[in-house]
């Protein structure tokens, strides 16, 4: 039996996962079709945005140097048009987005003026550039508007439109083989006979999967025999950059997945110092054309597939997307309020996180097997609990924080 100690960790399963990845092509997409997307390259600014000096307010724009004057009102410059310059001795109405005459260098708020039989009489003091939004202000023509691995949001497909762009390059997504093992397993909607049990992995990887920027184009099922595991294998690598197995890589004899690898490619590792999710495998599956599929086997408890998809699957996207921010999950530290022990692996607990006034705190579900994925509905975090340690309630834990974005 595998003690801790012949354990590999996290880090260096995820190092030996990444090692002979690259990042997936790109293709260019309507910017409509292209949310939550990673750019493929930097998008360089073609206009200032905004591209003419305008004004941040409904009111009278002038020169800053009649401040405490009355002026007449000689040109009214509404949103959309194009103003002449500034008369002499003259204001101009002028409303939000309208762009600033040649000339006048302040806008006043109409709000602020006092408008009588001679004209507008304007305060005494007025600021320079005062409610004018200068050309480029938001974004200089030339410059970096977006970077190659952000994952496109609504802000940015806001900020792309800003410039008139509609198509934009973005890495494909990465096709992913997903495949339940087991021969108990059977899908919702079917009948549930003696001694089976529904498929809960299938929905939630393949959710947590497409969250990740990938496509899942296989769905299989994959009964318990060495042969059907190594065709279903061998079929699921022609079609797919990753594939994904559930259960069957444990140590008894109906669990074929980790011979199939084996004997089909390569198996780099095999169980690692979590709980939950020990016998995790990883490896490399061949196609026909010379090509390799990554392998990534989850043990088959719901609670191990999901870590295992935290911990693995994320970064794995991130870096075939080369994507910085999927490639490591956001940190935060809480205060404990539960008290636990843990055995010789590192225990990833699923915690929900309350922020409140004296701190962020975690609570974890009472039952923490993993066989329970009642423990990771709704759940924030993972609570990164060393091996071998012993938390009392109110202790700071480092979290891995899951709904952070
Ligand atoms: N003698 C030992 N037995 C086990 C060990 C061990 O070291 N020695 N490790 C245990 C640990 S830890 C885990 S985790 C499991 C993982 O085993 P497998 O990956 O081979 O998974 P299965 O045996 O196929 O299934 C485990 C469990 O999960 C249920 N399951 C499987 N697929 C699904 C699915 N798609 N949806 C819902 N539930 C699923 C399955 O029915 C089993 O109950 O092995 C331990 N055993
Ligand atoms: O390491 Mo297995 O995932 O619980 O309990």
């Amino acid at each position: 039996m595998a003690d801790a100690s012949t354990l590999q960790s996290v880090e260096a399963g995820l190092a030996a996962l990444l090692e002979h990845v690259d990042p997936v092509p790109a293709e260019t997409l309507a910017c409509d079709a292209a949310m939550n997307r990673v750019l493929a390259d930097d998008v360089p600014a073609v206009l200032d945005v905004p591209p003419f000096a305008n004004s941040a307010m409904d009111g009278y724009a002038l020169r800053r140097a009649d401040a405490g004057r009355i002026l007449p009102v000689s040109q009214r410059i509404t949103a959309g048009v194009s103003p002449e310059e500034l008369a002499a001795d003259s204001c101009a109405r002028i409303f939000t987005g309208g762009q600033l005459p040649e000339g006048a260098d302040a806008v006043v708020m109409q709000e602020k003026v006092e408008s009588t039989a001679q004209g507008i009489r304007f305060p005494d003091s007025i600021d320079l550039h005062n409610n004018v939004r200068p050309r480029g202000s938001d974004v200089e023509a030339g410059s970096r508007l977006l970077k190659a691995g952000m994952r496109l949001d609504a802000a940015a497909l806001g900020h792309l439109a800003g410039q008139g762009i509609t198509r934009i390059a973005v890495r494909q997504r990465p096709r992913i083989a997903l495949l339940s093992t087991g021969n108990e397993i059977v899908e919702p909607g079917q009948p549930l006979r003696a001694g089976q049990i529904y498929n809960s992995n299938r929905p939630m990887l393949r959710e947590l999967l497409e969250s990740f920027g990938a496509d899942v184009t296989q769905l299989t099922s994959v009964p318990d025999d060495a042969e059907g595991t190594r065709r279903h294998l061998r079929k699921a690598a022609e079609h797919a950059d990753v594939v994904i197995t559930t259960g069957g890589v444990s140590v008894g004899e109906e669990d074929h997945v980790k011979a199939a690898v084996e004997s089909l490619g390569q198996l780099d590792v095999w169980r690692l110092a979590l709980k939950p999710g020990k016998p995790l495998a990883l490896g490399r599956l061949p196609d026909s054309r010379g090509g390799t599929a990554v392998f990534v086997g989850l043990p088959g408890n719901p609670v191990s597939s999901f870590v295992g998809a935290w911990l693995f699957l994320r970064p794995l996207m991130g870096a075939m997307l080369d994507c910085p921010h999927l490639r490591e999950l956001p940190r935060i530290r809480a205060k404990a309020d539960f008290a636990t022990r843990t055995g010789p692996r590192r225990h990833y607990m699923r915690v929900s996180l309350t922020f409140e006034a004296g701190g962020i705190r975690a609570q974890a579900y009472p039952d923490q097997n993993s066989g329970v994925l009642s423990s990771c509905v709704g759940a924030d975090a993972l609570a990164v609990i060393p091996p071998d340690a012993s938390i009392e309630n109110g202790d700071v834990i480092d979290c891995l924080w899951l709904s952070a974005n």
